[in-house]
């Protein structure tokens, strides 16, 4: 299994992408601007979109995604979400006004895209990678995602801030090989951090003490102009993690 980092950013500008990750060449985690990134050939080949909840940031690729490859393919894209996420997209952006609904075009039986309602805990398996949404504490409903294939196991915590229901499902897990988890804001920016229900360095490490395993813990969701701030700050009170910033572009691989 590999996950590449199509968009990783807390926001855009320049290079910077918003977030969305592509597990091996069929399904996307999140569908933020950084989907943009993925050839019309790649788009075709994607078949299962798992949003983690409704901001733009992580499903704005998603409307003009299935625009492009509307002619092209032959069975729905499924975008796997929760029953909030699922209800914030039919009624604010699949709706005639923002977007068409690609939920019943060209044909009601034969759609573009297909919604599945998914629930905390559930799994879904795809061709042996088990994808197990988790709960997770952000400003609008949102989930993280737990991937397994054979013995390696992958985590996203989607946008979240402190919560004692990720780490509990992790340390359920045998084993975690990597961890990308999202760290907002800065410390001086905790105030808001709370506000927007993210993480800043304070809070994140303190939720980090929670988790049994020892993984790989890749960092994103910075917003732009505080990303070397925020990376300091974590590496300067945990020197003995294996902690990297995640950029635009990167490829973790299981
Ligand atoms: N009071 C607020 N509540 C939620 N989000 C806010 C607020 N003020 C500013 N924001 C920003 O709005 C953004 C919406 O997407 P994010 O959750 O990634 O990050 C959020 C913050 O950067």
């Amino acid at each position: 299994m590999q996950v590449r980092t199509l968009g990783c950013s807390g926001g855009i500008g320049g290079e910077l992408r918003t977030t969305c990750f592509q597990v091996d060449d069929d399904i996307l985690i999140d569908a933020g601007t950084g989907l943009g990134n993925l050839s019309l050939e790649q788009m075709k080949g994607i078949r299962h979109i798992f949003l983690t909840h409704s901001h733009l940031d992580h499903l704005a690729g998603i409307p003009l995604m299935v625009d492009s490859i509307f002619g092209d393919i032959t069975e729905p894209v499924v975008v796997h979400a929760a029953p909030a996420t699922l209800a914030a997209l039919r009624e604010h952006i699949f709706n005639w006004v923002i977007w068409p609904d690609f939920s019943i075009l060209p044909t009601a039986s034969r759609p573009v895209i297909r919604f599945e309602a998914m629930q905390p805990g559930e799994v879904v398996e795809l061709d042996g990678r088990r994808i197990e949404m988790i709960e997770v504490n952000h400003v609008v409903p949102g989930v993280a995602y737990c991937i397994e294939k054979g013995v390696k196991t992958f985590a996203f915590s989607g946008d979240t801030t402190t919560n004692d229901t990720l780490w509990p499902a992790l340390n359920r897990h045998a084993r975690l090989d990597a961890l990308v988890v999202e760290c907002a804001f800065a410390d001086e920016d905790e105030a808001l951090s709370q506000k927007a229900f993210h993480y800043c360095p304070r809070t994140l490490i303190a939720d980090l003490a929670k988790l049994n395993h020892r993984p790989r813990i890749y960092i994103t969701h910075l917003k732009p102009g505080a990303e070397d701030r925020i990376v300091a700050q974590l590496q300067a009170r945990l020197p003995d993690l294996e902690l990297r910033r995640l950029s635009g572009g990167q490829l973790i691989r299981l």
